[in-house]
Protein backbone atom coordinates (compact mmCIF):
# COMPACT_ATOMS: atom_id res chain seq x y z
CA UNK A 1 0.00 0.00 0.00
CA UNK A 2 1.03 3.48 -0.67
CA UNK A 3 0.26 5.94 2.13
CA UNK A 4 -1.12 5.51 5.45
CA UNK A 5 -4.08 6.49 6.56
CA UNK A 6 -3.91 9.14 9.76
CA UNK A 7 -4.79 7.68 12.95
CA UNK A 8 -8.29 8.99 13.35
CA UNK A 9 -9.05 6.83 10.17
CA UNK A 10 -7.60 3.69 11.31
CA UNK A 11 -8.92 3.97 14.73
CA UNK A 12 -12.35 4.14 13.46
CA UNK A 13 -14.59 1.69 13.65
CA UNK A 14 -15.62 0.45 10.04
CA UNK A 15 -18.00 -2.06 8.31
CA UNK A 16 -16.59 -3.43 4.62
CA UNK A 17 -19.57 -4.63 2.58
CA UNK A 18 -17.76 -4.94 -0.86
CA UNK A 19 -14.95 -6.71 -1.25
CA UNK A 20 -14.13 -9.40 -3.63
CA UNK A 21 -11.56 -12.00 -2.25
CA UNK A 22 -9.43 -12.40 -4.78
CA UNK A 23 -9.16 -8.51 -5.65
CA UNK A 24 -8.12 -7.56 -2.01
CA UNK A 25 -4.92 -9.99 -1.73
CA UNK A 26 -2.48 -8.36 0.09
CA UNK A 27 1.20 -7.43 -1.74
CA UNK A 28 2.61 -9.67 0.78
CA UNK A 29 0.30 -12.66 0.60
CA UNK A 30 1.02 -12.27 -3.49
CA UNK A 31 4.85 -12.65 -2.41
CA UNK A 32 4.23 -16.33 -0.98
CA UNK A 33 1.90 -17.02 -3.37
CA UNK A 34 4.45 -16.28 -6.24
CA UNK A 35 6.72 -18.55 -4.38
CA UNK A 36 4.29 -21.12 -4.23
CA UNK A 37 3.99 -21.35 -8.33
CA UNK A 38 7.54 -19.89 -9.50
CA UNK A 39 6.89 -22.10 -12.60
CA UNK A 40 4.15 -19.27 -13.65
CA UNK A 41 6.67 -16.37 -14.04
CA UNK A 42 4.19 -14.18 -12.46
CA UNK A 43 5.71 -10.52 -11.53
CA UNK A 44 4.54 -8.15 -8.67
CA UNK A 45 3.64 -5.23 -11.43
CA UNK A 46 1.30 -7.63 -12.82
CA UNK A 47 -1.16 -8.04 -9.81
CA UNK A 48 -1.92 -4.31 -8.84
CA UNK A 49 -2.20 -1.01 -9.96
CA UNK A 50 0.11 1.60 -7.80
CA UNK A 51 0.05 5.26 -6.95
CA UNK A 52 -1.17 7.51 -9.79
CA UNK A 53 -1.58 4.40 -12.17
CA UNK A 54 -4.34 4.00 -14.08
CA UNK A 55 -6.36 1.34 -16.11
CA UNK A 56 -8.89 0.60 -18.50
CA UNK A 57 -11.92 -1.44 -16.77
CA UNK A 58 -10.95 -4.32 -19.41
CA UNK A 59 -7.14 -4.04 -18.03
CA UNK A 60 -8.40 -4.27 -14.84
CA UNK A 61 -10.15 -8.09 -15.27
CA UNK A 62 -6.90 -9.13 -17.01
CA UNK A 63 -5.58 -8.70 -13.52
CA UNK A 64 -7.67 -10.90 -12.11
CA UNK A 65 -7.38 -13.56 -14.61
CA UNK A 66 -3.33 -13.28 -13.40
CA UNK A 67 -4.23 -13.86 -9.73
CA UNK A 68 -6.86 -16.36 -10.34
CA UNK A 69 -4.08 -18.74 -11.83
CA UNK A 70 -2.15 -18.09 -8.64
CA UNK A 71 -4.72 -19.05 -6.63
CA UNK A 72 -6.21 -22.40 -7.83
CA UNK A 73 -5.99 -24.58 -4.70
CA UNK A 74 -7.88 -25.02 -1.32
CA UNK A 75 -4.39 -24.60 -0.13
CA UNK A 76 -4.06 -20.91 -1.99
CA UNK A 77 -7.59 -20.27 -0.60
CA UNK A 78 -7.16 -21.13 3.26
CA UNK A 79 -4.01 -18.52 3.16
CA UNK A 80 -5.63 -15.78 1.08
CA UNK A 81 -9.23 -15.65 3.18
CA UNK A 82 -7.51 -15.54 6.56
CA UNK A 83 -4.61 -13.55 4.97
CA UNK A 84 -7.40 -10.76 3.57
CA UNK A 85 -9.86 -11.04 7.08
CA UNK A 86 -6.62 -10.59 9.37
CA UNK A 87 -5.56 -7.27 7.48
CA UNK A 88 -9.57 -6.06 7.31
CA UNK A 89 -9.47 -6.98 11.07
CA UNK A 90 -6.03 -5.06 11.64
CA UNK A 91 -7.37 -1.82 9.96
CA UNK A 92 -10.24 -1.86 12.55
CA UNK A 93 -12.54 -3.12 10.55
CA UNK A 94 -15.58 -5.14 12.74
CA UNK A 95 -17.77 -6.43 10.55
CA UNK A 96 -17.22 -7.76 6.89
CA UNK A 97 -18.86 -8.96 4.24
CA UNK A 98 -16.25 -10.74 1.67
CA UNK A 99 -17.64 -12.03 -1.61
CA UNK A 100 -16.26 -14.43 -3.91
CA UNK A 101 -16.70 -16.41 -7.06
CA UNK A 102 -16.62 -20.34 -6.71
CA UNK A 103 -14.46 -21.82 -8.52
CA UNK A 104 -13.84 -25.13 -10.16
CA UNK A 105 -10.23 -26.18 -11.13
CA UNK A 106 -10.22 -29.29 -12.84
CA UNK A 107 -6.02 -29.65 -12.71
CA UNK A 108 -6.17 -29.13 -9.09
CA UNK A 109 -9.15 -31.06 -8.30
CA UNK A 110 -10.58 -27.51 -6.73
CA UNK A 111 -14.47 -27.48 -6.45
CA UNK A 112 -17.18 -24.97 -6.35
CA UNK A 113 -18.27 -26.87 -3.31
CA UNK A 114 -14.82 -27.06 -1.90
CA UNK A 115 -14.34 -23.56 -3.10
CA UNK A 116 -16.90 -22.07 -0.33
CA UNK A 117 -16.68 -24.56 2.11
CA UNK A 118 -12.78 -23.48 2.07
CA UNK A 119 -13.93 -19.57 2.57
CA UNK A 120 -16.20 -20.82 5.50
CA UNK A 121 -13.53 -22.59 7.12
CA UNK A 122 -10.95 -19.79 7.24
CA UNK A 123 -13.89 -17.65 8.26
CA UNK A 124 -14.14 -20.15 11.58
CA UNK A 125 -10.53 -20.24 11.56
CA UNK A 126 -10.12 -16.15 12.34
CA UNK A 127 -13.00 -16.59 14.29
CA UNK A 128 -10.97 -18.78 16.60
CA UNK A 129 -7.92 -16.84 16.35
CA UNK A 130 -10.13 -14.24 18.72
CA UNK A 131 -10.13 -11.76 15.84
CA UNK A 132 -12.48 -8.93 16.69
CA UNK A 133 -14.35 -8.92 13.24
CA UNK A 134 -17.76 -10.75 12.13
CA UNK A 135 -17.41 -11.77 8.98
CA UNK A 136 -20.21 -13.33 6.55
CA UNK A 137 -19.60 -14.41 2.95
CA UNK A 138 -21.42 -13.33 -0.65
CA UNK A 139 -21.38 -16.02 -2.83
CA UNK A 140 -20.58 -14.31 -6.07
CA UNK A 141 -21.86 -14.87 -9.67
CA UNK A 142 -19.83 -14.35 -12.90
CA UNK A 143 -21.93 -12.57 -15.15
CA UNK A 144 -19.48 -13.91 -18.05
CA UNK A 145 -20.73 -17.50 -17.62
CA UNK A 146 -24.35 -16.80 -18.42
CA UNK A 147 -27.35 -18.26 -17.10
CA UNK A 148 -26.90 -21.57 -16.43
CA UNK A 149 -23.92 -21.05 -14.24
CA UNK A 150 -26.00 -18.66 -12.40
CA UNK A 151 -28.43 -20.90 -11.55
CA UNK A 152 -26.06 -23.75 -10.48
CA UNK A 153 -24.03 -20.99 -8.56
CA UNK A 154 -27.86 -20.02 -6.45
CA UNK A 155 -28.76 -23.44 -5.68
CA UNK A 156 -24.97 -23.92 -4.38
CA UNK A 157 -25.68 -20.80 -2.07
CA UNK A 158 -28.90 -22.06 -1.13
CA UNK A 159 -27.70 -24.96 0.11
CA UNK A 160 -25.03 -22.73 2.55
CA UNK A 161 -27.22 -19.87 3.15
CA UNK A 162 -29.08 -23.04 5.52
CA UNK A 163 -25.93 -25.39 6.45
CA UNK A 164 -23.49 -22.61 7.51
CA UNK A 165 -24.47 -21.25 10.50
CA UNK A 166 -25.13 -17.93 9.37
CA UNK A 167 -21.98 -17.00 7.70
CA UNK A 168 -23.69 -17.50 3.86
CA UNK A 169 -25.88 -14.26 4.06
CA UNK A 170 -26.29 -13.58 0.19
CA UNK A 171 -25.49 -13.62 -3.57
CA UNK A 172 -23.45 -10.72 -5.65
CA UNK A 173 -23.50 -10.39 -9.24
CA UNK A 174 -20.51 -9.13 -10.36
CA UNK A 175 -17.45 -9.81 -13.94
CA UNK A 176 -16.73 -7.75 -15.68
CA UNK A 177 -20.05 -5.36 -16.90
CA UNK A 178 -19.21 -4.63 -20.38
CA UNK A 179 -19.42 -9.11 -20.86
CA UNK A 180 -22.60 -10.98 -20.54
CA UNK A 181 -26.23 -9.72 -20.14
CA UNK A 182 -28.08 -8.88 -16.97
CA UNK A 183 -31.79 -9.47 -18.28
CA UNK A 184 -30.79 -13.61 -18.71
CA UNK A 185 -29.58 -13.85 -15.52
CA UNK A 186 -33.00 -12.60 -13.81
CA UNK A 187 -34.69 -16.06 -13.31
CA UNK A 188 -31.56 -17.08 -11.14
CA UNK A 189 -31.13 -14.08 -9.45
CA UNK A 190 -35.49 -14.10 -8.36
CA UNK A 191 -34.93 -17.72 -7.37
CA UNK A 192 -32.44 -16.66 -5.02
CA UNK A 193 -34.10 -13.62 -3.33
CA UNK A 194 -37.20 -15.71 -3.02
CA UNK A 195 -35.01 -18.46 -0.78
CA UNK A 196 -33.93 -15.52 1.44
CA UNK A 197 -30.51 -14.75 0.17
CA UNK A 198 -29.31 -11.32 -0.05
CA UNK A 199 -28.95 -9.41 -3.15
CA UNK A 200 -26.37 -7.29 -3.59
CA UNK A 201 -26.15 -6.42 -7.49
CA UNK A 202 -23.46 -4.61 -9.81
CA UNK A 203 -25.24 -2.48 -11.51
CA UNK A 204 -24.40 0.64 -14.10
CA UNK A 205 -21.07 0.52 -13.37
CA UNK A 206 -20.28 1.86 -17.11
CA UNK A 207 -22.75 3.68 -19.18
CA UNK A 208 -25.25 3.02 -21.13
CA UNK A 209 -27.09 0.15 -19.07
CA UNK A 210 -30.00 1.78 -18.77
CA UNK A 211 -32.10 -1.33 -19.14
CA UNK A 212 -30.60 -3.65 -17.95
CA UNK A 213 -30.36 -1.56 -14.55
CA UNK A 214 -33.63 -0.86 -14.71
CA UNK A 215 -34.75 -4.97 -15.32
CA UNK A 216 -32.29 -5.40 -12.18
CA UNK A 217 -33.58 -2.63 -10.39
CA UNK A 218 -37.09 -4.12 -9.85
CA UNK A 219 -35.88 -7.43 -8.10
CA UNK A 220 -35.30 -5.09 -6.21
CA UNK A 221 -31.96 -5.92 -4.95
CA UNK A 222 -30.92 -5.20 -1.43
CA UNK A 223 -27.70 -3.17 -2.09
CA UNK A 224 -26.17 -1.73 -4.93
CA UNK A 225 -22.79 -2.02 -6.30
CA UNK A 226 -21.11 1.18 -7.65
CA UNK A 227 -24.64 2.59 -9.08
CA UNK A 228 -21.86 4.76 -11.39
CA UNK A 229 -23.67 5.85 -14.15
CA UNK A 230 -27.87 5.55 -12.21
CA UNK A 231 -27.94 9.58 -12.33
CA UNK A 232 -29.82 11.52 -15.26
CA UNK A 233 -26.13 13.72 -14.75
CA UNK A 234 -23.72 11.57 -16.05
CA UNK A 235 -26.85 9.79 -18.41
CA UNK A 236 -28.63 7.74 -16.32
CA UNK A 237 -32.13 8.42 -15.78
CA UNK A 238 -34.37 10.35 -13.05
CA UNK A 239 -36.65 6.83 -13.15
CA UNK A 240 -33.77 4.78 -12.02
CA UNK A 241 -32.60 7.43 -9.09
CA UNK A 242 -36.22 7.03 -8.00
CA UNK A 243 -36.52 3.80 -8.35
CA UNK A 244 -33.81 3.25 -6.07
CA UNK A 245 -34.88 6.22 -3.56
CA UNK A 246 -38.15 4.67 -3.55
CA UNK A 247 -36.71 1.25 -2.29
CA UNK A 248 -34.29 2.78 -0.20
CA UNK A 249 -31.24 0.47 -1.67
CA UNK A 250 -28.32 1.27 -0.43
CA UNK A 251 -25.21 1.93 -2.38
CA UNK A 252 -21.63 0.69 -1.88
CA UNK A 253 -19.07 3.33 -2.81
CA UNK A 254 -15.63 2.65 -3.93
CA UNK A 255 -13.54 5.63 -4.51
CA UNK A 256 -10.42 4.44 -5.83
CA UNK A 257 -11.43 1.77 -7.79
CA UNK A 258 -13.86 3.86 -9.66
CA UNK A 259 -10.40 6.05 -10.28
CA UNK A 260 -8.20 3.73 -11.08
CA UNK A 261 -10.56 1.81 -13.52
CA UNK A 262 -11.03 5.25 -15.12
CA UNK A 263 -15.01 4.87 -15.19
CA UNK A 264 -14.80 8.00 -12.90
CA UNK A 265 -12.42 11.22 -14.11
CA UNK A 266 -11.66 12.29 -10.70
CA UNK A 267 -12.41 12.21 -6.99
CA UNK A 268 -14.35 15.03 -7.10
CA UNK A 269 -16.34 13.52 -9.50
CA UNK A 270 -17.05 11.04 -7.15
CA UNK A 271 -20.94 10.15 -7.21
CA UNK A 272 -20.38 9.70 -3.32
CA UNK A 273 -21.38 12.92 -4.06
CA UNK A 274 -24.44 12.95 -5.36
CA UNK A 275 -25.83 10.52 -3.04
CA UNK A 276 -24.80 11.90 -0.14
CA UNK A 277 -26.64 15.18 -0.47
CA UNK A 278 -29.61 13.36 -0.85
CA UNK A 279 -28.96 11.64 2.05
CA UNK A 280 -29.43 8.52 0.80
CA UNK A 281 -27.48 5.53 2.50
CA UNK A 282 -24.30 5.15 0.81
CA UNK A 283 -21.39 2.77 2.32
CA UNK A 284 -17.35 3.45 1.39
CA UNK A 285 -15.76 0.15 0.46
CA UNK A 286 -13.03 -1.32 -1.38
CA UNK A 287 -13.79 -2.95 -3.88
CA UNK A 288 -10.39 -4.42 -4.46
CA UNK A 289 -7.85 -3.32 -1.88
CA UNK A 290 -4.79 -5.39 -2.81
CA UNK A 291 -5.22 -4.54 -6.75
CA UNK A 292 -6.03 -0.91 -6.16
CA UNK A 293 -3.28 -0.98 -3.40
CA UNK A 294 -5.54 0.96 -0.99
CA UNK A 295 -7.43 0.09 2.25
CA UNK A 296 -10.52 0.94 4.08
CA UNK A 297 -9.30 3.64 6.42
CA UNK A 298 -7.94 4.95 2.96
CA UNK A 299 -10.66 5.60 1.20
CA UNK A 300 -12.62 7.30 4.30
CA UNK A 301 -9.79 9.62 4.51
CA UNK A 302 -10.07 10.22 0.73
CA UNK A 303 -13.79 10.80 0.70
CA UNK A 304 -13.32 13.17 4.12
CA UNK A 305 -10.50 14.95 2.41
CA UNK A 306 -12.33 15.28 -1.27
CA UNK A 307 -16.20 16.56 0.21
CA UNK A 308 -14.96 18.19 3.25
CA UNK A 309 -16.57 16.31 5.90
CA UNK A 310 -16.34 16.81 9.66
CA UNK A 311 -15.13 13.87 11.87
CA UNK A 312 -18.34 13.79 13.24
CA UNK A 313 -19.76 13.36 9.50
CA UNK A 314 -17.03 10.63 9.16
CA UNK A 315 -18.51 8.35 11.97
CA UNK A 316 -21.84 9.18 11.44
CA UNK A 317 -20.95 7.41 8.04
CA UNK A 318 -19.28 4.58 9.19
CA UNK A 319 -22.02 4.00 12.10
CA UNK A 320 -24.75 4.24 9.40
CA UNK A 321 -23.04 1.38 7.15
CA UNK A 322 -24.04 -0.91 10.46
CA UNK A 323 -27.96 -0.87 8.90
CA UNK A 324 -26.86 -1.89 5.29
CA UNK A 325 -25.34 -5.34 6.63
CA UNK A 326 -27.14 -8.53 5.64
CA UNK A 327 -26.70 -10.31 8.80
CA UNK A 328 -29.71 -9.82 11.16
CA UNK A 329 -30.72 -7.36 13.54
CA UNK A 330 -29.30 -8.50 16.30
CA UNK A 331 -26.08 -8.05 14.75
CA UNK A 332 -26.69 -4.66 14.20
CA UNK A 333 -27.70 -4.12 17.90
CA UNK A 334 -24.19 -5.80 18.82
CA UNK A 335 -22.62 -3.40 16.12
CA UNK A 336 -24.01 -0.53 17.57
CA UNK A 337 -23.04 -0.70 20.85
CA UNK A 338 -20.00 -1.77 19.99
CA UNK A 339 -19.09 1.65 17.99
CA UNK A 340 -20.70 3.51 21.57
CA UNK A 341 -17.85 1.55 23.64
CA UNK A 342 -15.83 2.94 21.14
CA UNK A 343 -16.56 6.42 20.24
CA UNK A 344 -14.55 8.01 23.36
CA UNK A 345 -11.14 6.75 22.22
CA UNK A 346 -11.31 7.27 18.68
CA UNK A 347 -12.31 11.22 19.68
CA UNK A 348 -9.63 11.57 22.07
C1 LIG B 1 -13.37 -3.30 -10.56
N1 LIG B 1 -14.77 -3.54 -10.58
C2 LIG B 1 -15.35 -4.77 -10.62
N2 LIG B 1 -16.50 -4.90 -11.32
C3 LIG B 1 -17.09 -6.10 -11.46
N3 LIG B 1 -16.62 -7.22 -10.93
C4 LIG B 1 -15.49 -7.16 -10.21
C5 LIG B 1 -14.81 -5.94 -10.00
N4 LIG B 1 -13.75 -6.18 -9.22
C6 LIG B 1 -13.75 -7.52 -8.97
N5 LIG B 1 -14.80 -8.12 -9.59
C7 LIG B 1 -15.15 -9.55 -9.62
O1 LIG B 1 -14.43 -10.22 -8.60
C8 LIG B 1 -13.59 -11.24 -9.16
C9 LIG B 1 -12.33 -11.40 -8.34
O2 LIG B 1 -12.63 -11.90 -7.06
P1 LIG B 1 -13.12 -13.40 -6.79
O3 LIG B 1 -12.34 -14.32 -7.67
O4 LIG B 1 -14.60 -13.46 -7.06
O5 LIG B 1 -12.80 -13.61 -5.32
C10 LIG B 1 -13.37 -10.77 -10.59
O6 LIG B 1 -12.99 -11.85 -11.43
C11 LIG B 1 -14.73 -10.17 -10.94
O7 LIG B 1 -15.65 -11.19 -11.28
ZN1 LIG C 1 -17.05 -4.92 -7.10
Amino acid sequence: MENEADVFYRQLPKVELHAHLNGSVSSHTIEKLIDRKPHLNIEHNMTAIGKGQRRTLDECFQVFKVIHQLVDTEEDILMVATDVIREFAADSVKYLELRSTPREEKHTGLTKRRYIETVIRAIQLCKEEGLDIDVRFLVAIDRRNGPQVAMETVELAEEFLLSSNGLVVGLDLSGDPTVGDGKSLLPALERAKNCGLKLSLHLSEVPSQLEESDLLLNLPPDRIGHGTFLHPEVGGSQILVDKVLKNNIPLELCLTSNIKGQTVPCYSKHHFKYWYQLGHPSVICTDDKGVFSTDLSQEYQLAASTFGLSREAVWKLSQQAIDCIFAPEAVKQQLKQKWTDLQPQVFQ
